[in-house]
């Protein structure tokens, strides 16, 4: 016997990276399932996974832990973007301006980046503006810490044809500099990489090409099994990858997806990612509660 219930909804979106938050506490019994019919964008509400989140707001900073389903209906241990939309979240429920955000991998502090003003908001739109920073941790280009399968780190290497650096930043990214990255077909190179045999867990893949003093970003996700307008744990994965190649100096890399502009900020070897989020709207989508119990 099955029985429906509706289930609340907001919609964010960090950079164009967008997904369903769900709190926590609303009982969902097949969150896989959720998440393949809702993230559908031609079935469902569309969406790049869906985030659980679950607030413990007896704690200063407020503590929440996220996690992410995505359209596969798989978890993965870190999202830069859903957490910056975790956030905004807890910021909005909370009123605080910065929390503590507990992933599988590890606990990431969030905190809000005040607007200058400077585009003539309004004092309404002023949180809306302000941008949302995560620190994500120290790269690693370790390769049992990623995991590919290497004996020493892979920089520059070519694995299915594509010369890649590999990097983990809560998750595996492998990162490709092209001259343009609207000029390669992301599809094609990114999914026999995304499939290597080379990464047991496999991994995200990412085009990066330079545009003046930053790079712009193309992303294959895992989990979404395709492109998505930005994805933040490959931002700080370009910004790790090109320092370490020589191609970037200084501690702040602009990184640029399709979805807008995104900044990593390096103290020594941590990256902070910083960037907009957007609470776009809310709604109801439907669960199945099943019972083995039939009268
Ligand atoms: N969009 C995310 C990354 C989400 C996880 C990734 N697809 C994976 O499975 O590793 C981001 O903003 O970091």
């Amino acid at each position: 016997m099955s029985a429906f219930a509706d289930v609340h909804f907001e919609k964010y979106h960090g950079t164009g990276n967008d997904f369903l938050v769900i709190d926590a506490e609303t009982y969902v019994p097949d969150r896989r399932g959720l998440a393949a019919r809702e993230c559908d964008r031609e079935a469902g509400v569309g969406a790049d996974g869906i985030l659980f989140l679950a607030l413990e707001d007896r704690y200063n900073p407020p503590r929440v832990i996220m996690t992410l389903v995505q359209p596969d209906g798989g978890t993965a241990p870190m999202c830069g973007n859903g957490a910056r939309c975790a956030g905004r979240w807890a910021m909005e429920r909370t009123g605080s301006d910065e929390v503590m955000i507990d992933t599988q991998a590890g606990t990431r502090h969030a905190y809000r980046v005040e607007s200058d003003g400077s585009n003539g908001s309004g004092e309404e739109d002023q949180d809306q503006d302000d941008r949302i920073a995560v620190e994500m941790g120290e790269p690693t280009f370790d390769p049992k810490s990623i995991p590919v399968l290497a004996d020493d780190p892979v920089v520059e290497e070519s694995i299915e044809g594509l010369e890649v650096t590999v990097v983990n930043t809560g998750v595996p990214h492998a990162v490709a500099f092209v001259e343009d990255v609207d000029a390669v077909n992301l599809e094609a190179v990114a999914k026999p990489v995304r499939h290597a045999e080379d990464f047991p867990l496999g991994t995200n893949v990412n085009l990066a090409s330079v545009e003046g003093d930053g790079f712009r970003q193309r992303t294959f996700e895992r989990g979404v099994e395709g492109e998505t307008d930005a994805c933040g744990t490959g931002a700080v994965a370009i910004a790790a990858a090109a320092r370490r190649l020589g191609l970037a100096d200084g501690d702040s890399i602009s990184v640029s997806p399709p979805g807008g502009d995104l900044e990593v900020v390096f103290d020594g070897d941590t990256a902070t990612l910083i960037g907009p989020v957007e609470h776009e709207f809310d709604g109801e989508v439907q669960t199945t509660h099943f019972s083995s119990f039939d009268p």
